[in-house]
């Protein structure tokens, strides 16, 4: 992996404009505790990865933040775009949080395979428009316009992320890597003012991995959106993240600079599997 530039890491603390306030919340399933506890802020403008070895509560809290599950106890506060005044996000469905300017993508991979990039692309950005069904079948001059515009914008967002050249081809004919781009692009169509990447590099080679490294930091650069993340894989996350916050077991065991995270014993034992007291 090449040498990142992790400077811009500086901005948010400079500003300290809160995206998401996430303070004392915690989520249980039945006797499982998935969260405990876990307070944590995000800041505009940075690359915040989300890490912690399986089961630690990294979905339960990508899940939490964007309206698909209501943690108990705690409360989680959003403030997507710039000026927005921050509203509470705990009991608001998916498609509310995503209209409130967060986008997100999965684990596995939620295309419309039957449809062309482009199309994919449009569906993102359309969540955007007025035009509903009814208007687009009698073909409204501002339905037409809107149909103009999201077509430029989506060749746009494919240029972005380097797909002009499959906007014609189904989704599910692509390249793995390809379609985690493609899910991006997608994501971004919705004009987001910050995006949760759930292990966008799982399955990818190593070559994918550094177009996606790249991708990341141009969106957070170019397109001026903030980036939440959970990645497995551990070089990508370091050269790429400007804060790390550890889970493990629902709780957060640490959160700091990669620099920070990588020498920190209680992070170090949790990924080991070992306690303080066995490692000592
Ligand atoms: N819908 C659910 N019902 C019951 N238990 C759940 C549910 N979602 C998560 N959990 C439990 O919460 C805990 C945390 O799971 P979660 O998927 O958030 O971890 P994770 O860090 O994302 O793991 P991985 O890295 O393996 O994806 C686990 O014990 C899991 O079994």
């Amino acid at each position: 992996m090449t040498a990142v530039d992790n400077s811009a890491g500086a901005r948010p603390a400079q500003t300290r404009d809160v995206i998401y306030d996430v303070d004392h919340v915690t989520l249980r399933f039945g006797g499982v505790t998935s969260l405990n506890d876990v307070s944590l802020k995000m800041y505009r403008g940075e690359i915040l990865a989300i890490i912690g070895p399986n089961g630690a509560g990294k979905t339960s809290l990508f899940n939490s933040l964007t309206g698909v599950y209501t943690p108990q106890e705690g409360s989680i506060n959003l403030a997507a775009r710039v000026g927005d005044t921050p509203t509470s996000v705990l009991g608001a469905k998916t498609h509310v949080v995503n209209r409130m300017g967060v986008a997100r993508t999965f684990q596995n991979i939620r295309l419309f395979p039957a449809l062309t990039a482009l199309e994919n692309v449009k569906v993102g950005v359309e969540t955007r428009q007025k035009a509903g069904p009814v208007s687009a079948m009698l073909g409204l001059p501002w339905q037409r316009r809107e149909e103009r515009e999201s077509t430029k914008r989506a060749y746009e967002l494919l240029s972005f992320v380097g797909l002009t050249q499959r906007a014609n081809e189904l989704a599910g004919s692509l390249a793995y890597g390809e379609q985690r781009r493609l899910e991006i692009a997608r994501a971004l169509g919705t004009n987001p003012g910050v995006i949760l990447l759930d292990e966008p590099a799982a399955g990818t080679n190593p070559a994918e991995k550094r177009d996606l490294a790249d991708l990341i930091q141009r969106i957070n650069r170019e397109d001026d959106v903030s980036v939440l993340l959970i990645e497995h894989d551990m070089k990508l996350v370091m050269s790429i993240a400007h804060r790390l916050v550890v889970l493990n077991f629902g709780e957060k065991i640490a959160e700091g600079t990669p620099e920070e995270i990588q020498k920190d014993p209680v992070v170090i034992a949790a990924y080991l599997g070992t306690t303080e007291d066995e490692s000592a």
